[in-house]
């Protein structure tokens, strides 16, 4: 049976990249099975869809929330136009299921599609859903959480804790080998934005880090703004880095790295302890309900990562967080295994099994 998927959303990659591996397993299951995305011109999946080979329409749609009133009517206004451009593309690709995965353009492709007729499922990747995924789980016919705390805002006969998706890449179960050199390697990442703090943090933190210089190989997701002086930063301190705005493969990246300084994003965290990898969580805190935070208490009440909070972190705290785990490799190895004994590898097959049972019914 060859089956139609639309994943719509997308905007920031803690989005875009589960409805990637959701999309990546019906492809597994099947090559006949055919994949559309749905997003828009601002959102992230411009730039890496395209690369990954999978097709996109955009809709002409922005968020409403927290905006000021102008911009939030403005974009009130744009609902029924991409109401109509959802209903257009339906038309045309004519799915057998419509995801949302999060992110403004699920909300009017969801949408057309549940007042078509067609099979609806959200994925909600945070313990506290945005508002979007608020609305549309009233009346689509599957909600998958990745945190059953989630739970809380659906109805729920329609809930199911499936885990948050993570790309294959991300698990293909080669062998963990042991590493022969002494070089002890940073990946350094702020979501898929990158994160400006976090940069700053780093910068202060560079001379407290000379004594290890020659030990530490650096690779640093900056984001398109501070790539330029992070970059001159590295190079004045003598320091092996390499400095990029935003990272393609980044299975890789955790790959190579002893330990991750980074954000709390869900997709984040499902990649780190999918990985087994020891990270120090500097949430973002203005995320929605301040949710970064929860998602990093999961993680050091189990053991499985150590958090600075925003408002704690300086260049200071951060060598001294760096020098800790690599002054005391066992901790960080005690670490990297509580975050693997975490991870879920079997998100995006337990969806796609759900969604079928659901086609076919
Ligand atoms: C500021 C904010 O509100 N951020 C939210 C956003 O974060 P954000 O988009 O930063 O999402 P996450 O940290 O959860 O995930 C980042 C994703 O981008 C990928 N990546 C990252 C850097 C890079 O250079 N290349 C790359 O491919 C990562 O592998 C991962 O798949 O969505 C998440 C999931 O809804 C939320 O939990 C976050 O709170």
């Amino acid at each position: 049976m060859t089956v139609r998927v639309l994943i719509a959303g997308g905007g920031t990659g803690g989005h875009l990249f589960p409805g990637v591996a959701i999309a990546e397993e019906w492809l597994r299951r099947s090559e006949e099975n055919r994949i559309l995305f749905v997003g828009t011109n601002r959102g992230i999946e411009q730039k890496v869809l395209k690369k990954m080979g999978f097709p996109l329409e955009l809709l002409n749609v922005e968020g409403i929330k927290g905006r000021g009133l102008i911009r939030s009517t403005l974009a009130l206004l744009k609902l029924p136009g991409s109401f109509l451009q959802s209903v257009r593309i339906i038309r045309s690709f004519r799915p057998d299921i419509v995801i949302g995965v999060g992110g403004y353009a699920s909300g009017p492709a969801v949408a057309a599609a549940r007042l078509m007729g067609i099979r609806t499922a959200i994925a909600e990747q945070n313990s506290i859903p945005g508002l979007t995924n608020r609305i549309l789980g009233c009346f689509v016919d599957r909600v998958f959480l990745s945190f059953a705390d989630g739970g809380k805002w659906f109805p729920a006969k329609k809930t199911r804790v499936s885990g948050n998706p993570i790309r294959a890449a991300f698990f293909t179960g080669k062998p963990v080998v042991e590493k022969v050199t002494d070089q002890f390697s940073l990946l350094i990442f702020g979501g898929s934005q990158g994160a400006h703090a976090i940069n700053s943090a780093v910068l202060d933190a560079l001379p407290f880090l000379k004594p290890l210089q020659g030990v530490l190989s650096i690779v640093h997701q900056t984001g398109e703004r501070d790539c330029e002086s992070m970059s001159a930063a590295y190079a004045a301190g003598g320091f092996n880095a390499r400095v990029v705005p935003f990272i393609q493969d980044m299975a890789s990246a955790y790959e190579s790295a002893d330990l991750l300084i980074c954000r709390a994003g869900a997709t984040s965290i499902a990649e780190i302890t999918a990985m087994g990898k020891g990270a120090i969580l500097i949430p973002f805190p203005y995320a929605i309900g301040d949710h970064q935070t929860e998602n990093a208490k999961v993680l050091l009440k189990a053991g499985a990562a150590v958090m600075v909070p925003e408002k704690e972190l300086d260049g200071r705290r951060l060598v001294d967080e760096i020098k800790n785990l690599y002054d005391h490799p066992s901790r960080l190895k005690e670490i990297a295994a509580n975050a693997a004994n975490m991870g879920n590898i079997y998100a995006a097959s337990d969806i796609v099994d759900t969604c079928l049972a659901m086609i076919k019914k």
